[in-house]
Parts: C-alpha cells; structure tokens; sequence
C-alpha cells in the first residue's frame, strides 16, 4: 500500500540520429520520488537529467524511442504511449521548463498566459481563470494585482515564480523543474529556492530539482541523484553523497 508517489524503473531512452545512428542517452535509470519529498537530479552536461524528465513528461521528440515504466501512483505512464500520460500531464505530474522565465511572450500580460492553458481546457470560464491566476501569484509570491503586467515588467526573478505558478495551475503532486535557478542572481536564486521548499511544505508538493550545480540541490533536497553518461551513478541522502 505504501508505493511511492513515482517510481522509475529502468527508464532507456535512444535518439536517432543521422544515417540511422542511435544515441543511448538514458541508460537504465531508477529511482523513487515519494510525495511531498524534494529529489535532486544532479550531474554534469549531456549527463541526461533533462531528458529524464522530459521522459517523465511524455515530452520527447518523436526521434527519441523509449523504454521501462514510470509508475505514478501505481499506473505506467509509459504503458500505452500518449494515451497513459496525457490524462496525468500538468494534471498530477507538471514541469517547469529550462529557460522557463524567458519563455513568456512579450505581447500578452502575465495573467493572460497563466489563464490560458486552463481555458484551453475549457474547464473553467473566464471568471475563475482569473481568480485562480489571483491565488497563484499570491501563492508565489507576487502581488496578484500583476496579472496585468507584461513579462518585460517582471525581473527575471518574477518571471520565474510567474513560470512555477502557470505549472501549479492544475494542482500536480509532483513538479519536476529543470534548472529553476540558473541565469539568477544569488539573492534572487535563494528566493526562488524559498519558495519551492515553502511550495512544498504548503502543498505538500513532491520535487525533482534539476541542476549541475550540488550545493544548490543540497538545500533544498532530502535525496540527491547524481547522473553521469545517462545512469545514475549515486544516490543517497544528502549528507551521504556530499561526504
Ligand atoms: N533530441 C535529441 N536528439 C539527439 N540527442 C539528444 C537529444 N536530446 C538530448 N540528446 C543527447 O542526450 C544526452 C543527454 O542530454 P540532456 O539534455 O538530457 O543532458 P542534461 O544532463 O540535461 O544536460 P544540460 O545540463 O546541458 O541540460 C546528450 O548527449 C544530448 O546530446
């Protein structure tokens, strides 16, 4: 009875190449997220972290062949392609994407671009989208009278508590954010990482926290995974593994 929230389970991940070479990126990758802990995936460039992730996600381009399972609550996101994951995507399991805090667009305000994956959907109307992206912001931390303001308005800072907001928008136990704190200061950078340790005490929010970066994770983590050549290559509480 007592699963874990995900569980990964000898996640392969192969991308074709040109003239029918293959790349093994992800090379038998397990591990076990409970709910409301904070996982890090750490490791250096190209080691696979984000597309382990995106794995997770069901976000890979179509180049990239999958295998193994990816249990969330028990059911293998991985069983029946698109079908098994979509129901689940930003739903239970959400992400925020590297770069995340540039990707608004400039020409629509804050609060237009948070509301409109919930209206895609279709299943709010206009009137409590707006109230959502209200509690939202408020949740992190940005004043909800904001949801006006253009994204050149925002630091980057806002822009990436703006970018955590638009991924909590379905209420997900799970948030798998890729880099949340790189290309900030370090003020700002602690801020952000407030945040997510308060999001998840407050919302008892499992995270996987992905970065090259060790004492960044070491903060914020019960667990860290260290990844290398697309395998984990320790993983451990994290006094353990920065012993
Ligand atoms: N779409 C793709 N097609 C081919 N190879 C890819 C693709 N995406 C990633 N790779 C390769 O898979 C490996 C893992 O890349 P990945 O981006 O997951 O690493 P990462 O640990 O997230 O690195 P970084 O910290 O630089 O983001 C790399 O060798 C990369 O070149």
């Amino acid at each position: 009875m007592n699963s874990p929230l995900l569980d990964v389970r000898d996640l392969h991940v192969w991308f074709d190449l040109e003239r029918g070479d293959r790349m093994h990126a992800l090379r038998g990758v397990s591990f076990a997220v409970e709910r409301g802990e904070g996982l890090g995936l750490v490791g250096g460039s190209g080691s696979g972290k984000t597309t382990a992730i995106l794995a997770l996600m069901g976000l890979l381009p179509p180049t990239a062949t999958v295998s193994g399972e990816v249990l969330l609550e028990g059911e293998n996101l991985l069983a029946h392609g698109e079908d098994s994951v979509r129901p689940h995507r930003w739903k239970d399991i959400a992400m925020v994407f590297q770069g995340a805090m540039n990707a608004f667009s400039p020409v629509a305000t804050i609060g237009r671009q948070i509301a409109e994956p919930m209206l895609l959907h279709g299943t709010v109307t206009r009137k409590a989208a707006e109230r959502r992206v209200g509690e939202l912001l408020e949740l992190v931390g940005i004043a909800p009278g904001r949801a006006g303001r253009y994204p050149h308005e925002f630091s980057g800072g806002m822009r990436q508590r703006a970018a955590i907001a638009m991924a909590l928008a379905c209420d997900p136990k799970i948030l798998l954010a890729d880099e949340p704190t790189t290309a900030l200061d370090v003020i700002v950078q602690a801020q952000v990482l407030e945040l997510i340790e308060r999001l998840r005490h407050e919302l008892g929010l499992a995270v996987v926290f992905v970065s090259h970066d060790l004492p960044v994770v070491a903060q914020v983590c019960d667990r860290i995974a260290v990844m290398r050549t697309g395998r984990i290559e320790r993983l451990g509480a994290v006094e353990e593994v920065l012993t």
